[in-house]
């Protein structure tokens, strides 16, 4: 069983006075984009957000297909490890894709490919890393219970970066070449800005 979370929990400062996890890009609220992407390649969905933004993004995935459950976070405002150690905390499956609820362009054929990486190297967390030196750590897969504990451990010694946990884990790379072999690079992109999303519509 293959699981999924979607990271949400992020306060959309860049976009201004909305949750940008269920603003509409052309027609769509953005989180159900990125949801519906990676369906045919997990089993359940997993979607870490605050309690006050529950409601609105339960609306926004109606009727998904799949198990859906919500990981809330305990505290607020705790950055992006501490929604993916939470969100992991709440999957059935050994391993689950990690993705930010902010990149609607999300391949499945990558995701797919980082849970061979994970499985069949047996590893704790498959991370694309790109050209530019930038790891991917929110398009990433997880060993789900490894990675939580490490990111629990990490916020009680006050570290904040995702790759903070990662230290203690046997993990791997992948490559931007390795991803493009699979996927697409579009899969990264992220939406911060209205004009980001303004400039995405023409992708659907
Ligand atoms: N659970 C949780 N998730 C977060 C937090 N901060 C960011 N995220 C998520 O991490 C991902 C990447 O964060 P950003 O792109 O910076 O999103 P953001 O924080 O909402 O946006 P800005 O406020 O404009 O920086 C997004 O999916 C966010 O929802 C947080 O404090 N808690």
């Amino acid at each position: 069983m293959r699981s999924a979370v979607i990271v949400a929990g992020g306060r959309s400062t860049r976009f201004g006075d909305a949750d940008k996890a269920v603003a509409d890009l052309a027609g769509v609220p953005m989180v159900r984009r990125v949801a519906d992407r990676i369906a045919p390649v997990v089993d359940e969905l997993v979607v870490n957000c605050r309690a006050d933004q529950q409601k609105a993004i339960e609306t926004a995935l109606a009727d998904f297909p799949l198990p859906l459950t919500f990981a809330l976070d305990p505290e607020t405002d705790e950055g992006p490890m501490a929604g993916i150690g939470t969100g992991l905390a709440a999957c059935d499956g050994e391993y689950a894709a990690v993705v930010a609820c902010d990149m609607p362009f999300v391949d499945a054929a990558v995701v797919a490919y980082l849970f061979e990486r994970a499985e069949s190297e047996d590893v704790d967390a498959a991370v694309p890393k790109l050209e530019d030196g930038w790891y991917q750590t929110t398009q990433a897969v997880y060993r789900a219970d490894a990675m939580a504990a490490a990111c629990e451990a990490a916020l009680a010694r006050g570290e904040r970066k995702v790759l903070a946990p990662l230290e203690e884990l046997e993990w791997v790379v992948v490559s931007e070449a390795e991803v493009a072999e699979h996927g697409n690079l579009g899969t990264f992109e992220n939406l911060n800005t209205r004009e980001e999303f303004e400039a995405a519509r023409e992708g659907f």
